[in-house]
């Protein structure tokens, strides 16, 4: 893409629709006129008497506990200068959606008209009733040191300046893990900073709290090296003045080992560069375009590790990977100020994420097969879900043991679940499955091990102890793919029918298949070329023990899949085999079926795969509520649908009492129990909404299950394959890592629960 049209996608992307990129949202109902009359006068007299008793119930009965000022008066915007405040607009606003997605910190973002820090000051804390704390933008040095220092001193809430500290404290954990790539000593480094403002203090003096020596750094301004004997210095650049005899930052870069860029764009040239030390660190932090370009700087030197503030290339040294969690920790234990022991405590848990293995989602969301600590990856990327539970968490313990905490956080671990709900990560049921499963591990047979993402996801397995993998295929070819990408799987075993042929337990697997498929047409010279292919043998595998469950189905079609598993291992007597789906919502699970084998379903067949889902969701430790669903409410519509729905339910009232079952409904009534209970009293689902939903046809199944999973609305695990007499699950087409992970633990528990 152009630059210009990158320029112009930039405009539009801010323009569209409704402009700018954040709004205010409602958090409670709002439906009725009683709602209203709660929210505003006269209920909300209430919460305001009982805060006028104590000021500290702001936090229980306002969004003040979460609330975030975004503060700029747009003097030092990004690397753009003193642009206004109104130019700052954009950035603010993007520093609040950031609050909100990555730590579900909501954001009112202020611009002030003043470059004078007295106004400055008095406004800002004119607004402490109003916020949970506040995070300084964008404003420029030596300003934002005098704003930042009266009103931490002024305020009782947390206050940052992030320029200064956020970048501090990631560029802190990158250097950390770039000294211990590149092989040196932080304390030993020679570090250059160019750029002597708001990021560049601070940085500084984080690298020292970290270990390097103050007189190993040699601090650069527009005026070139700030020197002992320059005239009218002022003390924050004095801090960090030398007196050695070097004058422009070509001299000073010369057998340097760091370089610190927090200026302007393109002020490191290629020549400056070759003069560094061997394995030298470049972090070039201007934005938008960094002091040296990312391909000129690994093109100059092979040996470098090299940071940009941006996100699209590696290591994104910028410090949205900070602000987000270090905020959410303090306000979650109701810090009265963001300290150092808060500051390092998230230094050293950024620093120590970058080396845990890192989860699939951040490998898939920047398309790379094995994201792994070293040269491209020195801190973790910021999309890593892994930063709220483990930065926010170091941070709030680091407030409570200094001092500043106001609020105690009993349970660590119902806290990090906590932060997980707050984003949306919280696959408690996922959790509690892959916790089962890890209780008594199953022999799982992958199909198609010829795969990356079944050999990533068969690692992934076997090193959480949820499964011990059996792979089928081509031995050359699985170890080499296990080579190519680095994966761990030795000793894991490695089965090609084609060396099996003249095994017994081929011979054994051929028979039974014969004798179960003679009346139907099949030779035993058919059988025995049925079990070269990798669906039969496995099923086969399965069906005589030696393997617990097999996983297939990556790369062919459903019904080439579930076939051999079918004539191999069979339903269960009178079951109907059917196809469920798990959909992770943020309102918690809902299974949804038959989405995947049955085209047009009779009562009595709905009947079967109602039962079948209820026996499905009851071994997940869930009570299912069945809605079946329908374009009509309880009678409301004559139709084939509505009334084959209506009987299938009459059926399920009379068969199976026991089962909490109902319809025919409209799916908004289903999830919707308010609704449903002022509209029709006398359902049977009443007190919580359907947590199963059976459809009338496969086409609305499929539909909504993807319609769901494209809308972003919830995860699918599935499909989860009902009736057969053993173990057989059928990923589908394309299904990514993560997938096959959550498929193969539900493999898992479902072996287990077969054996209770
Ligand atoms: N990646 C990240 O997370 C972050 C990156 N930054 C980037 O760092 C830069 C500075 O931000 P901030 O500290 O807030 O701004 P300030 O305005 O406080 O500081 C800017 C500093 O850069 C110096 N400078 C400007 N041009 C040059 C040059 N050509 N050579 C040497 N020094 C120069 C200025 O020198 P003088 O003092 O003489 O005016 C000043 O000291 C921006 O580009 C910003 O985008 C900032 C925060 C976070
Ligand atoms: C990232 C940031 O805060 C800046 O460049 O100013
Ligand atoms: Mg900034």
């Amino acid at each position: 893409m152009s630059k210009l049209n990158r320029k112009q996608d930039a405009l539009d992307y801010h323009a569209n629709g409704r402009p700018g990129k954040i709004a205010v949202v409602p958090t409670k109902p709002t439906n009725s006129q009683r709602d209203l009359s709660l929210a505003y006068s006269p209920g909300v007299a209430e919460p305001c008497l009982k805060i006028a008793e104590n000021k500290d119930d702001a936090y229980k009965y306002t969004a003040k506990g979460n609330l975030v000022a975004v503060i700029s008066n747009g003097t030092a915007v990004l690397g753009l200068g003193d642009i206004g405040p109104e130019g700052g607009k954009p950035v603010m606003e993007g520093k609040g959606l950031l609050f909100k997605i990555f730590a579900d910190i909501d954001v009112f973002d202020l611009e002030l008209n003043t470059k004078n820090v007295d106004d400055f000051v008095r406004t800002v804390k004119l607004l402490e009733p109003t916020f949970g704390g506040i995070n300084l933008e964008d404003i420029k040095a030596p300003e934002c040191f005098e704003i930042e220092r009266r009103l931490k001193e002024e305020m009782c809430i947390p206050v940052m300046h992030d320029d200064q500290h956020g970048t501090a404290i990631i560029s802190g954990a990158a250097l950390i893990n770039a000294c211990e790539l590149q092989q040196k000593k932080l304390e030993e480094v020679k570090i250059v900073v160019n750029g002597a403002g708001a990021a560049a203090i601070s940085c500084s003096r984080i690298y020292i709290s970290l270990g390097a020596k103050p007189e190993n750094i040699v601090m650069i301004d527009r005026s070139g090296v700030i020197r002992k004997d320059r005239e009218n210095l002022d003390a924050l650049k004095g801090e960090f003045a030398t007196d050695r005899d070097i004058h422009t930052l070509e001299e000073a870069i010369r057998d340097a080992d760091v370089f610190i860029g927090l200026s302007a764009a393109d002020v490191l040239s290629g020549d400056m560069l070759k003069t560094m030390r061997k394995n030298p660190i470049v972090f070039a932090m201007a934005n938008p375009n960094p002091e040296i370009a990312y391909d000129l700087a690994v093109q100059t030197r092979q040996d470098v590790v090299m940071a940009t503030g941006r996100s699209d290339y590696p290591n994104q040294v910028n410090n949205v990977l900070g602000f987000p969690y270090i905020f959410r920790g303090a306000l979650d234990v109701r810090a009265t100020a963001i300290n150092e022991e808060m500051k390092l405590a998230a230094v050293y848990a950024i620093a120590k994420l970058a080396k845990e293995p890192v989860p699939e989602s951040v490998n898939l969301a920047y398309n790379i097969n094995n994201l792994k600590f070293g040269k491209d990856y020195i801190i973790p990327k910021p999309t890593d879900p892994r930063l709220i539970t483990e930065v926010a968490p170091a941070v709030a313990k680091a407030a409570i043991t200094s001092g500043v905490a106001r609020a105690e956080i009993a349970d660590w671990e119902a806290y990090k679940d906590n932060l997980r709900k707050r984003l949306g990560l919280d696959d408690v049921l996922m959790r509690d499955l892959s916790a089962a499963a890890r209780q008594h591990p199953k022999r799982v047979v992958f199909a198609e091990a010829d795969h990356y993402k079944i050999l990533k996801a068969a690692q992934i397995v076997r090193d959480e102890g949820i499964a011990e993998p059996i792979l089928l295929g081509n031995k050359e070819k699985i170890q080499q793919i296990i080579r190519e990408n680095a994966l761990d799987l030795h000793q894991v075993p490695i089965i090609d029918p084609f060396e099996e042929s003249d095994t017994p337990r081929f011979k054994q697997y051929e028979e039974s298949l014969y004798k179960k498929r003679q009346r139907r047409g099949l030779t035993l010279n058919e059988a025995h070329k049925f079990m070269f292919d990798r669906n039969y043998f496995g099923a086969s595998m399965v069906e005589f023990g030696e393997a617990d469950c097999l996983i297939s189905g990556l790369t062919k079609n459903y019904a080439t899949t579930i076939r051999p598993a079918l004539h191999v291992i069979g339903t269960n007597a009178g079951c109907r085999i059917a196809g469920m789906y798990m959909m992770l919502t943020k309102k918690g699970p809902v299974f949804l079926g038959d989405t995947t084998v049955n085209k047009n379903p009779t009562e009595e067949e709905l009947v079967d795969i109602t039962v079948s889902l209820y026996d499905a969701v009851r071994k997940m430790n869930i009570e299912p509520k069945i809605a079946l669903l329908s374009y009509s409410n309880f009678g409301s519509n004559d139709g084939e649908t509505p009334n084959k729905m209506r009987n299938a339910v009459k059926k399920l009232h009379e068969k199976y009492p026991h089962i909490v079952v109902d319809g025919e409904m409209q799916g908004n009534f289903a999830i919707n129990n308010q609704m449903l209970v002022e509209n029709f009293p006398f359902s049977q689902l009443n007190g919580k909404p359907a947590n199963v939903l059976v459809f009338p046809n496969l086409e609305s199944g499929n539909i909504a299950y993807k319609l769901l999973q494209e809308l972003g609305e919830a995860e699918a695990v599935g499909p989860i394959l009902l009736g057969l007499k053993k173990p057989v699950h059928v990923l589908q087409l394309g299904s990514s890592v993560r997938e096959i992970v959550n498929m193969v633990t539900i493999a898992v528990v479902d072996v287990q629960s077969r054996e209770r």
